[in-house]
């Protein structure tokens, strides 16, 4: 690939990103994957999130770091390595779309963090690209906004989650049908492992490239599974690991509460990570219908499809893998998906009620009769999990009657709880209560410490965000936005 951009000297550069040791691992696949492009010139750059906890994991001290070398690096763009604009295709709400690719982001570079993977600065709204079609290449300041805090949000309910490194305001005015315009406009950096997407593969499918998939899929299994690198069975093993990766991931979704919106195989990582927070929400209540997007009609991908569809995504991934494996090892490998959701989802789901080790069976009663509760009383998903790591005493186990207090748990309407809902509450009590019997006493602590963990107390609701969103735009006021981020980081 030969980029025609002015390159920084890392010599000569006092800036810690310019001088970090990026790894060519794309650039090293040739010219079929990507387009070098530049980014825009923005009229302002004004720093609004930098990530320090994301310097630490790719070992660079905060302290190290200024404000201006976030802005010299990821406001104007000094360049070290080319910048890629990564081809791919994708299913979007079911229709395949060949027609898409970076639009408004690139790869900036891509370095080892301190755990030995490799990681991705990814940009998005940093301009038009050959993959922009009629669209600015550009992303909302809310957009922004929103994608900061949904990534921070799960990361700390234990999400694997990409991150952003930073947001820059960068002054222009944008028009969007579904934000108040003119709005106003950001760039991004994105920390992520690989944007490697299930829609990267369908494209070189599309265009007929056998050899490219195979490339790309001895890429994929070299850098992101290399344990399974050289295997005799390397491509079974690699797609059955993902298959699990990603069972996983939506099975972390769904104990979360979290909807994604737009599941679309240009969406979904190769390597079982999440990304693209667009239209996402937390469940307000526990409903399997809500869907996050206004434009999703069909519900498509509305908070309980979330699995079959991802289940329907590993599948479509198998014809561009079929150029390159064997179809007997893709059926073999997707087969596994369901044990992998269920047992994953009851490991989650149990760690949220404050418990472990139970067998698969009992796992599902005790999380059947929660769903049951709270489907009946709609009271808030995530607040019941708070009131049992707030409420939760190691005199429970001592007596059924212990375990919640009167009127700790109120129905969405403020009611105390009617005669159906109390009989489903009075079986959770008895069999949360034959759980801690069969335990050790000095067991209560370990599970107060799991509820803690499990549990954060921060839950990142639409009227959260619409609270932090409403200072900035009135009066540009950025605390309540960096309030919620420590909140959510410290609860
Ligand atoms: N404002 C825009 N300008 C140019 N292209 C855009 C714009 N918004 C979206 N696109 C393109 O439309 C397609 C779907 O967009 P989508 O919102 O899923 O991705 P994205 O948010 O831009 O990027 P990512 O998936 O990395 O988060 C992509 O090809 C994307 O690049
Ligand atoms: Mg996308």
């Amino acid at each position: 690939m030969n980029p025609t951009l002015e390159m920084q000297s890392k010599s000569t550069s006092t800036n810690p990103f310019l001088r970090l040791n990026y790894e060519p691992a794309m650039e090293s696949l040739g010219e079929d994957y990507a387009d070098v492009v530049a980014a825009a010139q923005f009229p302002l750059h004004l720093l609004r999130w930098r990530n320090d906890r994301v310097l630490t994991q790719i070992g660079l001290d905060p302290a190290q770091v200024s404000d201006d070398d976030f802005i010299e690096a990821f406001g104007h763009f000094q360049a070290v390595r080319p910048f890629l604009a990564l081809r791919y295709h994708g299913y979007q709400f079911g229709e395949y779309n060949p027609q898409l690719g970076d639009g408004r982001g690139f790869l900036y570079g891509q370095v080892r963090g301190i755990d030995g993977e490799l990681y991705d600065f990814g940009t998005k709204g940093s301009g038009r690209t050959p993959y922009s079609r009629t669209a600015d290449g550009r992303l909302t300041l809310k957009g922004g906004v929103r994608e900061v805090l949904a990534s921070e949000a799960l990361y700390r309910m234990g999400v694997r989650t990409s991150r952003c490194l930073s947001m820059i305001e960068t002054g222009e005015d944008l028009w969007r049908g579904d934000e108040p315009s003119p709005t106003r406009s950001s760039v991004m950096v994105r920390f992520s492992r690989s944007h490697i997407r299930f829609g990267t593969f369908e494209r070189l499918h599309w265009h007929g490239r056998a050899d490219l998939v195979r490339k790309l899929l001895d890429h994929t299994i070299a850098v992101y599974y290399p344990h399974l690198w050289g295997k005799e069975s390397q491509d079974a093993l690699f797609y059955a690991e993902l298959v699990q990766r990603v069972a996983r991931l939506v099975a972390q979704w769904m104990a979360a509460g979290f909807c994604h919106a737009v599941l679309n195989t240009d969406n979904m990582s190769i390597t079982g990570e999440s990304f693209d927070y667009g239209p996402y929400a937390f469940i307000p209540t526990y409903d399997p219908a809500f869907t996050a997007a206004y434009f999703d009609y069909s519900r498509r991908y509305c908070y309980s499809n979330q699995p079959a569809i991802c289940y329907w995504n590993l599948e479509m991934l198998q014809t561009p893998l079929k150029l390159a494996m064997s179809g007997a090892d893709l059926t073999a490998g997707l087969e596994q998906f369901k044990e992998h959701y269920r047992s994953a989802y009851c490991e989650i789901m149990l760690h949220r009620l404050g418990l472990e080790t139970l067998s698969v069976p009992e796992a599902e009663e005790i999380i059947t009769l929660t769903l049951q509760f709270l489907a009946e009383t709609q009271m808030g998903y995530n607040d019941f999990f708070i009131k049992l790591r707030q409420e939760f005493h190691a005199n429970w186990r001592e007596d059924v009657k212990n375990i919640w207090s009167q009127d700790s748990l109120k129905p969405k309407d403020g009611n105390t709880l009617a005669e159906p809902q109390i009989k489903i509450l009075d079986n959770w009590r008895s069999l949360y209560h034959q759980f801690l019997i069969r335990l050790p006493i000095e067991e209560m602590e370990a599970i107060a410490q799991r509820l803690i963990q499990s549990n954060p107390l921060k839950i990142l609701l639409r009227p959260e965000i619409q609270a932090i969103w409403e200072p900035i735009t009135l009066e540009d006021n950025w605390q309540p936005f960096y309030d919620l981020i420590e909140q959510i980081q410290a609860s």
